[in-house]
């Protein structure tokens, strides 16, 4: 008799790898080498933002109760006595009348609060002396961009805990920052389990299947922000799954295999973590595919045993691995974020466990749908090509069609969410 297995819901199973898992120790990053990483200090303005008043425009600094009573027929004539580039500091006082040319980001001079551009001017040239000639007025701070107008010093720019992108580059980089303290990215170990695997390059023999999972978690471990240590692919034997596990446990911060969770005779993975004396966390879930995917904590580290089904082994990563790797590196929305749109094809198969559809999204007058990703069972690996979501169907439900509003998990996605499901 088959032992019979207790089935928890995806939220539960969620909530219990979000348990434990450690954060890792942050540690610096060159500047230039943020994009995707988690941010792990917070970013302060260590000056004010601009920390000077400086010309928004290329032109002359003036002082604007100069050119008050300027206009089309009395225009106002200014001295030009200084010419500032951006990088210099005008050595001149500006007096009454009197106008430096000033570039854009230059500081504006003593004497002068307003920069008039370029092309409402005119110069001239007399007796040596340089002279501007104004046909209009302009008002103090105009075309000046003032000394902490963005942020003051010591303004929280950026908070921890989000995931770096371009924007947030610039700022640290603009702060001073020649290093930047990041969450560490986790080393996940990848273990394909399966006496029948032929890896890419090798002959196709009958009955042998290619390995697909071991390419596709490396490219979802890379998705997350782990770094993928692949350790092969390991016959369905007891011993050699136990060799190449504990090499992983030694080196790995996370460990990932796929297959042998079910309870085939050479299902050996739940006889792995009893050998290892792994504390086993849930080995059904209440899900549609991947519901005997299984997970175990030993010595303080998640073992996740997804399945060996393609479809399966995808919708368990993005589930359990994705946000354990994210929240390793402490991002503080881990999990990938859930968003209500339409379904654009009919979806008739029922659901008794939480459905999760592979599926593409689409965008129809504005607004955010999905389109199910072709032929749809827990063995399918070609429609996984169509996949950049989940449209999550509850359990319970007799299909749906076109039309439908329903729930997408956006796995693409790098800004995450706190806690997307409705329960815990
Ligand atoms: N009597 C029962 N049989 C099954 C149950 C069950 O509850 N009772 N669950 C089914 C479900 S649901 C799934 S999903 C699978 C899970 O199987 P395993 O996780 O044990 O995986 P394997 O048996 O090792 O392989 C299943 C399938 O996937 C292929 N595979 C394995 N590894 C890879 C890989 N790296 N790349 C591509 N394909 C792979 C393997 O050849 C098998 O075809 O069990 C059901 N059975
Ligand atoms: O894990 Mo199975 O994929 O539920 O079909
Ligand atoms: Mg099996």
């Amino acid at each position: 008799m088959v032992e019979r297995r207790k089935m928890i819901s995806v939220p539960q199973a969620v909530a219990k790898v979000m348990e434990c898992v450690p954060a890792l120790s942050p540690e610096a990053v060159p500047v230039e080498r943020l994009f995707g990483r988690i941010l792990a200090e917070d970013l302060f303005a260590d000056t004010d933002i601009p920390p000077f008043d400086r010309s928004a425009y290329d032109g002359y600094a003036v002082s604007a109760r100069d050119t008050e009573t300027a206009s089309l027929e009395r225009p106002a004539e200014f001295e030009v006595v200084e010419r500032i580039a951006a990088g210099q500091v005008g050595a001149k006082a500006i007096g009454r009348f009197q106008a430096a040319r000033i570039m854009t980001g230059a500081p504006l001079p003593a004497g002068c609060d307003a920069v008039v551009m370029r092309e409402w001017t005119s110069e001239q040239v007399r007796d040596g002396k340089r002279f501007m000639i104004l046909k209009r007025s302009v008002r103090a701070g105009e075309n000046v961009s003032l000394r902490g107008e963005e942020a003051g010093q010591g303004a929280l720019l950026v908070r921890k805990g989000v995931s770096i992108d371009p924007g947030i580059a610039a700022v640290a980089a603009s702060m001073g920052h020649v290093e930047v303290r990041v969450g560490r990215r986790p080393i996940v170990g990848v273990m394909a389990t399966g006496s029948e695997l032929a890896e890419p390059g090798e002959a196709l023999r009958p009955g042998l299947v290619r390995n697909s999972n071991a390419a596709m978690l490396s490219a979802q471990i890379e998705r997350a922000g782990g770094v993928c240590r692949y350790y092969g692919r390991v016959p369905d034997d007891l011993d050699r799954l136990l060799d190449t596990y504990r090499d992983m446990l030694a080196e790995c911060d996370l460990l990932l295999s796929t297959g042998g969770v079910s309870v085939g005779d050479f299902d050996l993975m739940p006889q792995l973590f009893r050998a290892l004396g792994a504390e086993l966390l849930f080995d059904k879930v209440a899900m549609r595919p991947g519901s005997v995917t299984t997970a175990a904590r030993l010595h303080g580290k998640l073992l996740l045993g997804l399945s060996g089904n393609p479809s399966a082994c995808y919708v368990g990563f993005e589930l359990f691995a994705r946000p354990a790797i994210r929240a390793m590196q402490l991002a503080v929305a881990p999990f990938p974020p859930i968003v209500e749109g339409e379904l654009l094809a009919d979806y008739p198969k029922p659901n008794p466990f939480t459905r999760f559809v592979r599926a593409r999204t689409a965008f129809r007058d504005g607004r955010i749908g999905a389109i199910p990703a072709g032929f749809d069972k827990s063995s399918a690996v070609a429609s996984l090509a169509e996949a950049n979501c989940l449209i999550v169907l509850p359990g319970g439900s007799r299909g749906y069609r076109k039309g439908d509003r329903v729930q997408l998990l956006l796995s693409d996605e790098r800004d995450g969410a706190e806690w997307p499901w409705e329960s815990r």
